[in-house]
């Protein structure tokens, strides 16, 4: 699939929604800044290769530690460059996000066409337990403690409890097996479902558990497959995009506030609802609060009778604009009014 991020490939890379996918990035330059000590999403990186133009023969920034091939190849991941990345964007943008190869050999096209076909698809792909933590780990709030949040660690990434810390949140990630009972041993505030990659058709286990949260009324707040998987839990369905949405530039309306921002997206598969009027569901009233408009995908979910709501996008994101940042102050809100 395609990226059109100008600016943060370093985040792009260490992202986990990113795992068993082939990124092209659109941007010509990539590598200027190098690599640096801070900004990984995760402690790894996971996309599955790396497609660009132009790559920085020199990087060049106060917080570089070393270069962007430098850091492919200590990962082991496959680069390669001088692709015209654009032309590849508007062939997958017609023809749809598929499988592919990256490969040194030219000399045996259908034996590897025949590999990559051999490949599984991400349409019911179920890949949470692949990038979720085993063991459980905690960011304390910064300054005064005021809410604790459980989140279920589908493929989080580290801007998501960053944010949450500097509003006073104390936010245990939890491994993706995590259950009600574990939730309620923590006498966590409130609930997140963390991004990440895969089908969320796949997801039975997060889906049964954002029911019991819902049904326990415990807030809950979810981003990108989180926002998947409270749709699922709500009875909507998910499909596949025809090539996604993923970039740092995408417009959407939240219509609570008739406001459009500017955000950052890495999403291949969407939620199936209503995008008009509100929908009556086991868990009461829902409604699509944010739209893309690009396209009218939704890009938000919010529940009028228990304490849910969720982006398809990333409020979190780095880089990237902030004008989604407020949907923190959001979710705080919510755990302050259900206190
Ligand atoms: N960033 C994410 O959470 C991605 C969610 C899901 N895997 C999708 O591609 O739509």
């Amino acid at each position: 699939m395609f990226n059109t991020g100008m600016t943060g490939y370093q985040e792009t890379l260490t992202d986990p929604s990113y795992h068993r996918q082939v990124v092209v990035q659109t941007a010509p330059q990539i590598g200027n800044t190098g690599i640096n000590g801070e900004d990984d999403e995760s402690d790894r990186v996971w996309v599955a290769g790396y497609v660009v133009r132009d790559p920085s023969r020199a990087y060049s920034n106060w917080r570089a530690t070393g270069s962007l091939q430098d850091r492919l190849a200590v990962e082991g991941i496959v680069g390669i460059s001088g692709v015209d990345t654009r032309a590849l964007t508007r062939h997958l943008r017609e023809r749809g996000a598929m499988r592919v190869g990256v490969s040194s050999v030219d000399d045996d096209r259908d034996g590897l066409l025949q590999r990559v076909r051999q490949q599984p698809q991400m349409l019911g792909a179920d890949l949470s337990a692949e990038v979720s933590t085993p063991q459980r780990y905690t960011i304390e709030a910064e300054g005064e403690h005021r809410f604790t949040v459980a989140a279920i660690d589908l493929g989080i990434k580290r801007n998501v409890p960053r944010r949450l810390a500097a509003r006073g949140v104390t936010t245990h990630v939890l491994p993706a097996s995590t259950t009600l009972a574990d939730i309620k041993e923590l006498n966590a505030d409130a609930v997140f479902f963390s991004p990440g990659p895969g089908d969320p058709a796949t997801a039975d286990g997060p889906v049964n558990l954002a029911k019991a949260v819902m049904s326990a009324k415990i807030p809950l707040f979810g981003i990108c497959f989180g926002s998947q998987i409270l749709g699922r839990a709500l009875g909507f369905g998910t499909y596949k995009l025809g090539y996604g949405h993923r970039g740092i530039n995408q417009p959407v309306l939240d219509r609570t506030t008739g406001k459009v921002e500017v955000t950052s997206h890495n999403h291949g598969f969407a939620v199936d609802a209503p995008l008009d009027g509100r929908t009556s569901t086991e868990f009461g009233e829902v409604e699509v609060s944010h739209v893309c408009l690009n396209d009218n995908v939704v890009e938000g979910l919010r529940c009028l009778d228990t304490p849910a709501f969720t982006v398809q996008y990333h409020p979190e994101a780095a880089a990237g604009p902030h004008d989604a940042d407020y949907l923190f102050d959001r979710f705080a809100e919510l755990m302050n009014t259900n206190a």
